[in-house]
């Protein structure tokens, strides 16, 4: 047995999903996450809102904070245009190594680049280093605390664009209440909330998109 829970999940995912079917892999990971141990994928319920307000949005760059195993840049990846691209950052280095590999699995390894390192440290570079312009869409799903100073490291380093959409998950934990409060009041962002459940659980949550108005 793999010494990890993101170790098993990527063996689950290896054994039993179809190669090159990011749907397979998607649908194996809410599997074994529903049936044999919790993990902290966006999930089912809240990767169809995800999945919704993405192609609404219809973008050509795309950010993500926080990789995890892979699972929401896989859903996001399946649904990019030819030419998109989706950078996506990880502070764990075995979690990076763990959604590297179910990406690749995925078929969609051409759309993702992984960054492995912290949020602040990397997001000050997305321009120098990376060839980024701006955002059309950044998906906010890493530790809470972190929301608000993120946020707002992105509007000083000139990476959102009048337009950008954010979209946050887990926004009914207390944990990125600050998060909330700015993008509600600062009056840089015009804000829609998306009640839901917390990942393979009945437990309320909601996602927050926040369109940036410059
Ligand atoms: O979707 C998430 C859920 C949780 C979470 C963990 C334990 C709980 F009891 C409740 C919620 C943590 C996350 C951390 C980072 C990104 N997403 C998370
Ligand atoms: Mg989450």
């Amino acid at each position: 047995m793999a010494e990890t829970r993101e170790q098993r999940i990527l063996e689950f995912v290896l054994q039993n999903a179809v190669h090159g079917n990011p749907q397979s892999v998607l649908d194996h990971i809410d599997k074994y996450c529903r049936e044999k141990e919790w993990a902290m994928n966006v999930g089912d319920e809240k990767g169809l809102i995800l999945d919704n307000v993405l192609q609404e949005t219809n973008p050509s760059t795309v950010l993500e904070l926080g990789t995890y195993c892979g699972y929401s840049a896989i859903r996001i990846a399946r649904l990019l245009k030819p030419g998109s691209l989706l950078l996506t950052i990880e502070m764990n280095p075995a979690h990076a190594d763990v959604a590297r590999q179910i990406i690749e699995f995925a078929g969609v390894k051409d759309k993702v680049k992984i960054l492995q390192n912290s949020t602040e440290y990397i997001i000050p570079k997305l321009k120098a280093e990376h060839g980024v312009e701006h955002f059309d869409f950044v998906f906010i799903d890493h530790f809470g605390n972190r929301y608000l100073p993120d946020t707002k490291l992105l509007e000083e380093c000139c990476v959102l664009r009048k337009g950008t959409v954010l979209l946050a998950d887990n926004v009914s934990f207390p944990m990125s209440a600050d998060f909330l409060e700015y993008v509600r009041t600062s009056g840089h962002y015009d804000c829609t909330n998306y009640p839901a459940h917390l990942e393979y659980s009945d437990k309320p949550d909601a996602m927050e998109r926040a369109v940036y108005r410059g």
